[in-house]
């Protein structure tokens, strides 16, 4: 294929049904656990492998990262591109049967990198239908994914509400610093709870009726749990192309390189005033 961005769009959607009925019988914990320390479900491994396979089986791709593996797998050949995933994002939902999501982001060059290297990112959302959500040059798609894994678009230019709605914020609320815990006080008495567990999900509600994600630096873990590659940046550029805001609570996710692949961070996405304000209130 000419256009190796939509190769990989290709790629994963058509893996996305493969992904969804793989997660029936997956639904428990293999012995290891990931490069972050956190224990890997059937469901994670499965998706991973799918992906790696499918992924580099594109020419022009030559690198495949994943949250769930510790370094870059290359292929031979000559492609120039690399994809980083979290082959599922919120897989502790599976137990609970709750919603689910795929995640990628497609860099020119070697990783990590910088946010600003991306040239495409999305997001599959395993929800009750398969949705998809790209983005490229600025804009943002959703699209159906139908169960042989072809899609069609639903929304040609998606972008955030004017108005802001929902809210949700991960970490246990002990662990929140007071700077943090007051800009909440604030924000719930303006917007209403929303919170799944599966950032996919919970930023998608977002996109959906507008307010603000986050999961925070906390009291024992100032760098957050979300990863910067794997989960920042592909969800900071989706967000940012449909007008909102990202932020690691000092400038944007897609400004930030991490040092090392799995390097996570504080991680903030939606309305730009509310992107701002928490800025603000951390600066305090
Ligand atoms: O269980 P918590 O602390 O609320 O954490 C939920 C967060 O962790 C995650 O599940 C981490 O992602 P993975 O499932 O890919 O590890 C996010 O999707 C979600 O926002
Ligand atoms: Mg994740
Ligand atoms: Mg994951």
């Amino acid at each position: 294929m000419s256009d190796p961005i939509a190769a990989v769009v290709d790629a994963v959607a058509s893996t996305a049904p493969d992904v969804r009925e793989g997660l029936v019988g997956r639904r428990t914990y293999e012995a290891g656990a990931n490069p972050s320390g956190e224990r890997q479900l059937e469901a994670d491994v499965y998706a991973d492998e799918l992906l790696e396979a499918r992924l580099l089986d594109i020419d022009a791709v030559t690198g495949y990262a994943s949250e769930e593996r510790e370094p870059v797998v290359r292929a031979d050949g000559e492609g120039q591109y690399f994809v980083a995933t979290d082959p599922l994002d919120g897989s502790s939902n599976l137990r609970s049967n709750n919603a689910m999501g795929t995640l990628f982001g497609v860099y020119d060059g070697t990783l990590p990198a910088s946010g600003d290297d991306l040239l495409a990112s999305g997001f599959v959302l395993y929800g009750p239908i398969t949705t998809m959500v790209v983005a490229r040059d600025g804009v943002v798609t959703e699209s159906v994914i139908d169960g042989d894994g072809s899609r069609r678009v639903v929304t040609e230019n998606l972008t955030l509400p004017d108005e802001p709605t929902v809210y949700g914020f991960g970490g246990r609320v002990p662990q929140w610093t007071d700077a943090f815990a007051d800009y909440v006080s604030e924000v719930e008495s303006e917007l209403k709870l929303r919170y799944g567990g599966a950032m996919i999900a919970d930023v998608n509600q977002v996109l959906t009726y507008g307010g603000i994600f986050g999961y925070p630096g906390l009291r024992e873990r100032p760098e957050g749990k979300l990863r910067l590659l794997f989960e920042g940046h592909p969800i900071a550029h989706i967000v940012e192309s449909a007008g909102g805001a990202s932020s690691n609570g000092e400038r944007s996710l897609l400004a930030c390189t991490p040092e090392e692949l799995h390097e996570r961070t504080p991680l903030f996405v939606g309305h730009e005033t509310y992107v701002d304000r928490l800025e603000a209130a951390l600066s305090r």
